[in-house]
């Protein structure tokens, strides 16, 4: 049987959300390990000012894709730009371009969505339900299409404890909830919101679970498959370690914690992380887009590409490797010395989200107006407060995710498509990982040099000299206030230092005698 990089040679791929994060380590991994791959056609908007064209040649020049580039320099003669909006109707594709896509396309990933935890009802139904709902119409006309590969979410069913590789039934029946949405106003919506999410936590898992559903019911003859990744970090192996381009997930509440920004937050240490390397799952999913056109499964197969049941790592280990790496390789500029710590009480965490968030914001915030400037810190700690709170739900309770397929898929690759498409997680050795992990974020995230870490660790020294000057200008004004002005302090105060002080010379006494 042909290898997965000679069944790509001659296809013609369609990519959803190539400009995000997963859709550029897809086209990375396509073209480096299939180079004889015929087209990428990417679904891409114009955004930020910015023409497609302007975006796509942009995102070419991302360091991601210097290997591609340095194995072939012209690889940008195979991506094939395609305008197109989701959100609009037929996703604004035009009447050229929706016969070229339905004559030429192989096989289909779809990347796109909004991820965003805070995102309104509509607009999510509207991307991830009603714009998988058109791209399935489209791919039902696509001649030569073999296989559709959709990516859902892990926790997408996260009202469930254990999850298996099945698709659930929907908490509502989509058509009718695109039909009642559709003559609501926003503020209807947004009422209603808290009703119909019921047990899941944010409008995100909520439509990733109905898109589920639609990509079921509008299969038809189509061989699909659904990958259902966890949360999704920075790259293992490839193309190379550490890959990460932005803040969502851990990555932010990471830098934040390494900027000494993030000083407390609440997880629950024992709970498992379920971090998926990005890597791992772009080799899944080319490994499943694979199979699923080869083997032509008989139902919409799902595989759950998750590490807690394979190779668990709780957020305790991860809290303690984050600090230990932003130690040794500081971020420049840090607010504070690196020193985050994450609990599952809930009074605790407030305690020190007082003293450690908010009375240091206020005060850099009032040394600012002071010397003219304008004030950042608590705006800056009002976001991360508010991601914070987005997050915590994922961050204090596990999971179970049945992982079935993805042995299974693992068993059916040779032994060298096992290495080209290695998603392998029982090699993961996590603490090189969220060393590699926390370097990224440096270098791909916030543009810091590696070099400029004897400057970072400098300043982290001056940071720790404020901070001794600090402590002990607070010593000596509370000893003003509370102890020189009043009797009786003082008198306790003058009994704490006699009693060291005799604990002190019968220390030294008995020493001497022992001597
Ligand atoms: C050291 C101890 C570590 C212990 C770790 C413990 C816990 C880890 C925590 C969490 C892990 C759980 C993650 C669960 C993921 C579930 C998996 C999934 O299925 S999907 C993918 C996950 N989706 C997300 O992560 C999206 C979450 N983000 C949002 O919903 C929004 O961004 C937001 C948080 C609501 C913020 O919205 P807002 O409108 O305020 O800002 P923008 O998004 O427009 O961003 C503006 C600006 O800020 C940058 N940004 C965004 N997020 C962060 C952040 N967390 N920290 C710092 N900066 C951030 C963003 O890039 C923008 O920058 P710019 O204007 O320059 O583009
Ligand atoms: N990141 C994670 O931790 C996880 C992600 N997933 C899933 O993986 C997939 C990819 O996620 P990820 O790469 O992280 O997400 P990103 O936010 O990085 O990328 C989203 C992509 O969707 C595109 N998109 C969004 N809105 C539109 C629109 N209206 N029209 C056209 N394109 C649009 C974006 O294009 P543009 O650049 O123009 O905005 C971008 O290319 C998603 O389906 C997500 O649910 C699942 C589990 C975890």
């Amino acid at each position: 049987m042909a290898s997965i990089s000679e069944w790509y040679a001659g296809k013609n791929v369609l990519i959803t959300g190539a400009t995000g994060f997963m859709g550029k380590v897809l086209m990375e991994k396509l073209l480096r390990s299939c180079p004889d791959v015929k087209a990428l056609y990417i679904l891409v908007r114009p955004k930020a000012g910015q023409s497609m064209s302007e975006r796509v040649q942009d995102m070419m020049k991302c360091k991601l894709f210097d290997r591609v580039r340095e194995d072939n320099p012209d690889f940008h003669q195979k991506i094939v730009p395609i305008s197109s909006e989701l959100t609009q109707p037929g996703l604004a594709i035009s009447p050229e371009d929706v016969k070229t896509l339905t004559s030429c396309i192989h096989i289909v990933f779809h990347c796109a969505a909004t991820i965003r935890f805070d995102e309104a009802l509509k607009h999510a139904l509207q991307l991830n339900v009603i714009s998988t709902q058109q791209l399935l119409s489209l791919a039902q006309q696509m001649q030569q299409l073999q296989a559709f590969i959709h990516i859902s979410t892990a926790y997408a069913n996260c009202n469930r404890r254990h999850i298996d590789e099945v698709i659930y039934p929907p908490p509502v029946e989509p058509k009718k909830l695109i039909d009642s949405l559709e003559w609501m106003d926003d503020s209807m919506v947004c009422d209603l919101t808290p009703r119909l999410i019921g047990d899941r936590p944010n409008t995100y898992t909520y439509t990733k679970a109905l898109a589920e559903c639609v990509v079921q019911q509008e299969s038809g003859r189509l061989n699909i498959a659904i990958i259902r990744p966890s949360i999704v970090g920075a790259s293992w192996q490839e193309p190379f370690p550490g890959w990460i381009d932005n803040f969502n997930g851990p990555s932010g509440i990471f830098i934040a914690a390494g900027k000494g920004i993030l000083r407390t937050m609440r997880a629950s240490n024992d709970a498992v992380a379920d971090l998926i390397p990005v890597d791992v799952v772009i080799n899944l999913t080319l490994a499943a887009g694979w199979y699923t056109a080869v083997h032509r499964p008989k139902t919409v197969l799902v595989y759950n590409c998750t590490t807690g049941g394979i190779n668990p790592f709780h957020w305790g280990e991860i809290e303690h490797h984050v600090m230990s790496t932003f130690k040794r390789n500081p971020l420049e500029q840090a607010f504070r010395r690196p020193n985050a710590n994450i609990t599952s009480n809930y009074l605790i965490n407030q305690y020190w989200t007082l003293v450690s968030h908010k009375f240091p914001a206020l005060l850099y915030d009032l040394i600012l107006r002071l010397s003219g400037q304008k004030p950042q810190m608590m705006r800056i700690f009002n976001r991360l407060h508010k991601a914070i709170g987005l997050l915590e739900y994922f961050s204090s309770q596990d999971w179970e995710w049945n992982s079935d397929n993805m042995n299974m898929l693992m068993n059916q690759l040779s032994a060298e498509d096992r290495r080209t498409f290695n998603f392998d997680v029982r090699q993961l050795n996590w603490p090189e990982y969220i060393e590699n992990y926390c370097i990224g974020t440096k270098k791909y995230v916030l543009n810091e040099d590696m070099s400029d870490i004897p400057a970072a660790r400098q300043h982290l020294r001056k940071l720790r000299n404020i901070r001794y000057t600090f402590n002990t200008l607070l010593l000596v004004f509370i000893w003003r206030v509370f102890i020189a002005r009043s009797q009786m302090a003082r008198n306790i105060w003058y009994f704490v230092v006699s009693l060291c002080f005799k604990f002190l010379s019968y220390f030294r006494a008995s020493s001497t005698l022992t001597q």
